[in-house]
């Protein structure tokens, strides 16, 4: 499997990397929070624009961005917006959604984005070939809110993903039961093992789930989201516990 690396982090190797979401409305609190999150020394910082109010303004998006730049030069940055469908705050017309990423991945101001692999794979890849142009790369991500699809489903997906083109293929599920995080579990180290070549992102969510969000090393997952006041998602504990456990669970 290759690594990945960006700026000073290297994805799939070692215990899994640290990634704190950015969860503010207005610039003022997305700044506010860009300084308490420099604090916690997170490997990577991902601004959720879905929450941001101006999310629809480009101009505005364009200049928080410059913002969060100034605030971490060298932290890496990963632009996303989490469309409803998938968990998110608000919902883009498809131009709208492939816009704000095409902005994002040329506006040199992003090491990463997020692209949501249910959506016109046409468009994915010239996202993707956009984003590789401006030396940016890609987590394409798959979420289920409500339920752990099948094993052959979840491997399904991820190898999709990869085959689009994904730097990084990302899976969050729920499970309804305890058998159900074993099903993300194994999927992940199946992937890894028969299919992977690029590093994986999986994760189980809600309180089942908090386990797979500490075993990456062991089950080959090489990144964990961990927050610094609001959680993103059910199930994600504080960076700093994760800074505790992490190593206590390196394979
Ligand atoms: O895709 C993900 C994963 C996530 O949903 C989680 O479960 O930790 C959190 C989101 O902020 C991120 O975009």
């Amino acid at each position: 499997m290759n690594t990945v690396t960006v700026r000073n982090i290297t994805f799939g190797t070692g215990t899994p990397l640290i990634c704190v979401p950015l969860m503010g409305k207005t610039r003022e609190e997305i700044v506010v929070n860009a300084h308490e999150l420099l604090l916690q020394k997170a490997d990577l910082v991902e601004w959720r624009v879905d929450h941001f109010s101006q999310v629809s303004d480009q101009a505005a998006v364009k200049s928080v961005l410059s913002a969060l730049r100034d605030i971490m030069p060298a932290t890496p940055l990963l632009f996303t917006f989490r469309s409803k469908k998938e968990g998110g705050e608000c919902q883009l017309s498809d131009d709208d959604y492939f816009a704000l990423n095409a902005m994002a991945a040329g506006s040199g101001l992003v090491d990463l984005i997020d692209v949501e692999l249910f959506n016109d794979e046409k468009r994915i890849a010239q996202l993707v070939g956009i984003a590789h142009e401006c030396n940016v790369r890609v987590i394409m991500s798959n979420h289920d809110f409500h339920k752990t699809p099948p094993k052959e489903e979840i491997i399904w997906r991820l190898r999709r993903m990869q085959e689009l083109g994904a730097d990084l293929p990302k899976i969050a599920v729920m499970p309804q039961t305890r058998q159900d995080v074993l099903v993300l579990l194994d999927a992940t180290t199946t992937m890894a093992e028969l299919y992977a070549t690029q590093p994986l992102i999986t994760m189980s969510m809600g309180k089942l789930g908090v386990i797979s969000r500490l075993c990456g090393e062991v089950f080959h997952s090489s990144m964990t989201f961990g927050a610094v006041g609001q959680a993103s998602a059910p199930g994600q504990i504080s960076v700093s516990a994760m800074r505790a456990v992490l190593p206590l669970l390196s394979a």
